[in-house]
C-alpha cells in the first residue's frame, strides 16, 4: 500500500462483480430509473443477480418499453415495487404491473426525487428482514443534469452508511464514492476499463495513487484545476488515497 489513514484501515472495493455472470456479487437491491434502457446485456446482468428490484416511477416505463416487442419476456421482468409520485408511469404500464399483481405505491414528499423514495422502500423492507444490502441504481447519470448531480448527491448522503455500498451504473460507466482515506479498487478487464476518472464533486481533494496510466502523488485535485478525467487502468488493483471523499468512475468493457 503507498500509505495508509490512521487507522490502518482500507476499503476493499469490486464493483464490477455485480456484471459478473456467475453472480459472485454481494447482495444487492437493484433500483430502476427513468432512463432509456440501451445496454441490455449490462441491465439483464445486474437483474439476474439483483435479491430485490425496485423501479423509481417511469423507469417502469423504461423496462416495459425496452422488452414489450415479446410478451415471454416482458413477462420476465417482474419487479417487486414500483414507488415514486406516479406522474411518469403510463397508464398501460400501470395496468400491466396490475396485472401481474405488483405493488404500486404513491409517494408525494416533494424533497425527494423517486430514486430517493426508492432508497427509503428499501429501508422499510431491511426492517423487516433485518438485513442490509447494497444498492446498484441504473440507468444512472446522463440525461437531465439536474438528476445527474441528484443521483451523485445520493452517494454523498450515503457515504455514512459503512454497511452498505452505492453503485451507479450508467450506459457506459460504473460510479462509486470513495470516501476520505486508503481505497483499493480491484479490477476485472473482462467487465470493465480502460478509462476511469477520479473526480474531487463535493470539495477539493488531494490524491495519491498507484496502478493508474496518470498516477498521482499528494496532487491537489479540485474543480478549477486538475479533476483526473480521462484516466486509465494500469493494474488489477488500484491504490487511491485521498483526503476527502471522490468519485470513481470506471468504463464498462463487457466481454
Ligand atoms: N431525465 C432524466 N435524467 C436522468 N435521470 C432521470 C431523468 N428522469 C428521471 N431520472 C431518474 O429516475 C428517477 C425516476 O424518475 P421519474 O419517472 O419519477 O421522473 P421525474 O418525475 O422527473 O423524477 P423525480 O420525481 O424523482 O424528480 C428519478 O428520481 C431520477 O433519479
Ligand atoms: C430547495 C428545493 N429545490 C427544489 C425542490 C424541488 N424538488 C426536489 S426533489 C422533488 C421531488 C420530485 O419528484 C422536488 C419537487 C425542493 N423541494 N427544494
Amino acid at each position: 500500500m503507498l500509505k495508509k489513514n490512521l487507522l490502518n484501515l482500507v476499503t476493499h472495493w469490486c464493483p464490477s462483480n455485480i456484471l459478473a455472470r456467475d453472480g459472485k456479487t454481494k447482495k444487492f437491491c437493484l433500483i430502476i430509473l427513468n432512463q432509456p434502457i440501451t445496454h441490455v446485456d449490462s441491465f439483464n446482468r445486474l437483474w439476474d443477480n439483483a435479491s430485490f428490484r425496485f423501479v423509481a416511477d417511469g423507469g417502469s416505463n423504461r423496462i416495459y418499453d425496452a422488452f414489450k416487442h415479446d410478451q415471454r419476456i416482458l413477462a420476465r421482468y417482474i419487479p417487486d415495487e414500483i414507488r415514486g409520485d406516479l406522474d411518469s408511469i403510463r397508464p398501460e404500464v400501470r395496468s400491466y404491473y396490475e396485472s401481474k399483481s405488483v405493488t404500486i405505491t404513491k409517494k408525494t414528499e416533494q424533497d425527494s426525487t423517486d430514486f430517493m423514495k426508492c432508497v427509503a422502500l428499501l429501508k422499510e423492507k431491511e426492517k423487516e428482514l433485518g438485513q442490509t444490502y447494497d444498492i446498484v441504481a441504473t440507468p444512472a447519470l446522463g440525461g437531465r443534469f439536474d438528476q445527474t448531480i441528484a443521483s451523485i448527491n445520493l452517494l454523498y448522503m450515503m457515504k455514512d452508511q459503512v454497511e452498505r455500498r452505492v453503485i451507479l451504473v450508467s450506459d457506459e460507466n460504473i460510479t462509486i464514492l470513495l470516501d476520505k482515506g486508503a481505497h483499493q479498487i480491484h479490477c476485472q478487464s473482462e467487465l470493465e476499463g480502460p478509462t476511469c476518472g477520479i473526480m474531487p464533486i463535493g470539495s477539493p481533494a488531494t490524491l495519491t495513487t498507484k496502478g493508474l496510466k496518470w498516477d498521482m502523488v499528494d496532487l491537489k485535485c479540485e474543480f478549477g484545476g486538475m479533476v483526473s478525467t480521462s484516466n486509465a487502468i494500469d493494474n488489477d488493483v488500484i491504490e487511491i488515497v485521498t483526503d476527502s471523499p471522490v468519485v470513481w468512475t470506471v468504463e464498462i468493457n463487457l466481454k
